[in-house]
């Protein structure tokens, strides 16, 4: 897992880096600023491309200083670089880097607050203005140069964060920013980039190794961590050959009604295709045809008979088009010491009901979309006060709380949280989360504990979703996506 440090991290980062490796602070500069050209080179290779690098006179624009000066020895010609003077201040790093480019041909324009602000022709603008240092929204001649560089529309390229974008914490809406297509960041992506919200600010990310100090990096506490392909070879156990259908566990879906049967179908299928030894559905009776049709695999449980086979099942999901039924839910937490795994009409059902939250089984593993989780929680301004209540309430509950979106949060119950980095827009259609639901009711029926089968589930729905646009598909159908989820587990391991 990687860690995601808050911007004061980051500094403690740089700081150490600098004090044991007893690299000069300016040298740490170039490396990154060396890191970053190499990025530009790969999106741009057309060497006579045009190019204004804008900087502050911090040490972001530091970067953008040096970036200019070795974009040049590179074979870049039409470099210009522009300054923003708009206070008295400047870095050493920046100071000096200033200082090399004057050796250099390209050409240094520098703004105070009264100069106009000529149009921009060059190809693509390199924002260096603020980078991790930011600690006010932009206002007066930066906001004026921000907005300048957004109504040019070139191509923007981003020293390690839009600037304006604060790196952590809540984005208040409407803040503005520089909009970057593209953002080579330093080191580790900014937590910012995980929250909707940065939408208005960057498109893309890469992140580039600048040469600091990884073991130190990994030695601060941090309560994020983005989940990387290596966790999911961990967690995931092989199967073994003399293993047969008891080995994988007996999952049971409580889903769906007359109008919503889809959503079960979906699940059970999920659960199926993601290896569970049994599946059974408890669905109302009109829906076995339904079920029989699309997958004989999947046995049938009636809620008769629920109580009496309850303890054959290894892990159970409730909620996808339940509907109606939800009312059997408090029943149905009388009868379960195991985590459940509550989704949907499920979740909507404990709106408010505290009392009942309160008695789902320890570690049960709730699946809001961000309008589900604020229906449970109540309302939240912005995805920071969100993700901060969900850990909150993942400690209270003693649960896990995976809240859906581009990037997943999966909130464990330590109140610590794991970005899922899989998925894509191809999969933003109706059903994909009673897909979700039975991937992580089969994982759980697999004997993954809930943490790892919440990791593992999120991340090859996501992989699955990648697999099928890789493959060139512009948009992924929830049935579609079952039947790839085989494949997405065969590249961890068979
Ligand atoms: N950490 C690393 O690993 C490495 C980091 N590196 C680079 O350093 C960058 C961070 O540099 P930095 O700390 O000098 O801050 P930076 O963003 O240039 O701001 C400078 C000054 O701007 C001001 N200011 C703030 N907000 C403002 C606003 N809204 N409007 C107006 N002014 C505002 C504020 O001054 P104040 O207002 O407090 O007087 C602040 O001191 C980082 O993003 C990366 O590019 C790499 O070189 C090497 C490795
Ligand atoms: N743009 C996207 N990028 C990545 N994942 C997405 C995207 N859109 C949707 N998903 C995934 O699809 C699922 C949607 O869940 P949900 O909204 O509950 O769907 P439904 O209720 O229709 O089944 C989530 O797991 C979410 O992460
Ligand atoms: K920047």
């Amino acid at each position: 897992m990687n860690s995601i440090l808050t911007s004061a991290q980051m500094r403690l980062a740089d700081q150490h880096t600098i004090e044991v490796t007893s690299i000069a602070s300016i040298d740490l500069m170039e490396q990154a600023s060396s890191a970053f050209v190499t990025a530009v080179m790969q999106l741009y290779p057309d060497k006579n491309t045009s190019i204004v690098v804008c900087c502050g006179t911090g040490n972001n624009g530091g970067d953008g200083l040096a970036i200019a000066r070795l974009l040049q020895v590179r074979g870049y010609d039409a470099i210009t670089v522009w300054i923003a003077r708009f206070n008295s201040y400047e870095s050493d790093d920046f100071a000096f880097n200033l200082s090399r480019l004057y050796h250099t041909p390209i050409a240094v324009t520098e703004f105070f607050p009264a100069d106009q602000l000529p149009d921009i022709h060059q190809h693509v603008v390199i924002d260096a203005l603020l980078g991790s240092g930011l600690n006010k929204p932009l206002e007066g001649d930066w906001l004026r140069m921000a907005q300048h560089i957004n109504q040019a529309n070139r191509q923007t390229v981003a020293v390690d964060i839009p600037s304006g974008l604060r790196a952590d914490g809540a984005i208040p809406e409407g803040e503005y920013t520089v909009r970057a297509h593209e953002v080579v960041t330093f080191q580790r992506p900014k937590l910012s980039f995980f929250f909707p919200e940065s939408a208005n600010s960057m498109d893309a990310f890469q992140v580039v190794d600048i040469g600091l100090d990884e073991d130190f990096i990994e030695s601060l506490p941090s309560d994020f961590g983005l989940v990387e392909a290596a966790d999911i070879q961990r967690i995931y156990r092989k199967r073994k050959p003399f293993s047969h259908k008891g080995t994988y566990g007996h999952a049971l879906i409580i889903a769906g009604s007359t109008d919503t049967m889809g959503a079960a179908l979906l699940s059970c299928g999920a659960s199926l295709y993601s290896g569970a030894g049994l599946t059974s559905a408890c669905i109302p009776k009109e829906g076995l045809v339904a079920l029989n049709a699309s997958h004989p695999e999947v046995m049938y449980c009636s809620w008769a008979d629920l109580p009496y086979t309850w303890g054959s099942f290894d892990a159970v999901g409730i909620g996808p088009g339940l509907g109606k039924a939800c009312d059997n839910l408090p029943t149905i937490l009388t009868y379960s010491s195991k985590p459940l795994v509550v989704d949907a009409d499920a979740l909507s059902f404990l709106g408010g009901k505290t009392a009942l939250l309160k008695q789902l089984p320890l570690h049960s593993i709730l699946t809001p979309h961000m309008k589900e989780y604020d229906r449970l929680f109540g309302p939240h301004g912005n995805w920071w006060d969100r993700v901060q209540s969900a850990r909150e309430q993942a400690v209270a509950l003693q649960a896990i709380i995976v809240l859906k979106n581009r990037y997943t949060f999966i909130v464990l119950p330590d109140g610590t949280v794991r970005i899922n980095p899989t998925g894509n827009p191809a999969m933003a259609s109706g059903g994909m989360g009673d897909v979700l639901t039975g991937m992580l009711v089969s994982f759980l029926a697999q004997g993954y504990d809930p943490q790892e089968a919440a990791v593992l589930a999120c991340y090859l729905h996501g992989a699955a979703g990648n697999q099928l646009v890789a493959a060139g598909m512009a948009v992924v159908p929830a049935s579609r996506l079952i039947a790839e989820l085989p494949r997405a587990i065969a590249s961890v391991g068979i």
